[in-house]
């Protein structure tokens, strides 16, 4: 299964104001309160960000062990601190093309989400080079998600379930501080013990506060969420809301279950994948599943069926994937799961 680009053709446009008589973009004013208080406590934060940001080259303070990976934006690298010599993430935006705002943004969003499970540990450390940014978190040794995802195949069911409880309560708690995640793909996703059995996601480039506006600009890829493919409901955009991480987790459910991905696009006109699904989802039979569908459950339909519901606001919310864990997703003659486990994040 090939790795797809972010979401990142959505541009920004602004966030709703909270003007009496206002027309929210289909937001209550409860949950646009959250994404003012999220924003708000974010804008503190990276005030005073800027103030500590320590000024000085990368290399006099940490020695480059190797390179963890790469994205668009900035450069991940294993190294150690000089005198100490604890192991750290380096993240390593170029100011060619990141802003001081951009940086501190992305940076304060790993830090506001504090510590969970299933989310890469930020250190409160910003670092400002010449010619970079750089801020430090904890180092996940076994790579992405989409290195253990087989084509054609997908994972074991165990450790499908596993990576789906796990993220849907990062989602969660992502949501519980008033943002929106934006960016859920396997590569978002690191792996922290040979078995996947412990998953964390990273990456908070793309968090934005709940009731932010955003357009889609381009052509939209398989986890972009239908209601964004439409014309918004404000001239500026769509207001954003938990749902699209809710079509996202189920996009990745659906490729982490078969090694495909459901279809190429959200966009019946377009895609006839998608325009099956729709059809079958509306239906409410099971047994007319369409081919790429062939080899689930019941179980593991009903819960798809939920997150990838077109309406945003009859969707499933991620946390919804708890009352599905331990039954069958998959029909696949002898699955014989895997080895007896012990304990989550166990070297093998
Ligand atoms: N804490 C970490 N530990 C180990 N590897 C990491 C860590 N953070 C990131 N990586 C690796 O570096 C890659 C790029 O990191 P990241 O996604 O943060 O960069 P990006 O430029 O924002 O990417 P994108 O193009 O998705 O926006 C990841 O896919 C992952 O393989």
């Amino acid at each position: 299964m090939p790795g797809k680009p972010s979401q990142e053709k959505q541009v920004e446009m602004g966030a709703v104001e909270n003007g009496a008589g206002e027309d929210l973009g289909g937001l209550t004013a409860e949950e646009l309160r959250q994404g003012q208080e999220a924003a708000l406590a974010l804008e503190d934060m990276m005030a005073l960000s800027a103030q500590t940001l320590v000024q000085a080259e990368v290399d006099e303070l940490y020695q480059h062990v190797r390179p963890l990976g790469q994205g668009r934006f900035g450069r991940v690298l294993l190294v150690t601190h000089r005198q100490k010599g604890t192991a750290f993430a380096l993240k390593k935006l170029p100011k060619a093309s990141t802003t001081l705002r951009g940086f501190l943004y992305e940076f304060c969003v790993g830090l506001s989400l504090g510590s969970h499970s299933a989310i890469v540990a930020a250190y409160g450390i910003g670092v400002e080079s010449v010619d970079s940014y750089s801020f430090l978190t904890e180092p996940v040794l076994h790579g992405d998600l989409i290195a253990f995802i087989q084509p054609k195949v997908g994972l074991l069911q165990p450790a499908a379930q596993r990576c789906a409880a796990q993220l849907a309560s990062a989602l969660e708690h992502i949501h519980s501080r008033g943002l929106v995640y934006r960016d859920l793909k396997p590569e978002n996703v690191l792996v922290c013990d040979p078995a996947c059995r412990w998953v964390k996601l990273t990456d908070f480039g793309h968090t934005r506060p709940r009731g932010t506006l955003l357009r889609l600009v381009g052509p939209p890829i398989p986890y972009t969420a239908p209601e964004l493919c439409g014309p918004p409901p404000l001239p500026e955009g769509l207001p954003i809301q938990p749902a699209l991480d809710a079509w996202a987790l189920g996009v990745l459910l659906f490729c982490l279950l078969t090694g495909y991905f459901p279809w190429d696009q959200p966009l019946a006109e377009a895609d006839p994948f998608y325009e099956d699904y729709v059809i079958w989802q509306a239906s409410g039979q099971p047994q007319a599943r369409p081919q790429p569908w062939l080899g689930l459950t019941p179980v593991a339909d009903a819960l798809l069926w939920g997150l990838l519901d077109p309406h945003p606001r009859r969707r499933s919310p991620v946390s919804s994937i708890r009352g599905y864990l331990g039954r069958p997703w998959r029909q696949r003659a002898g699955e014989a799961e895997e080895a007896p486990q012990g304990e989550k994040g166990d070297p093998e």
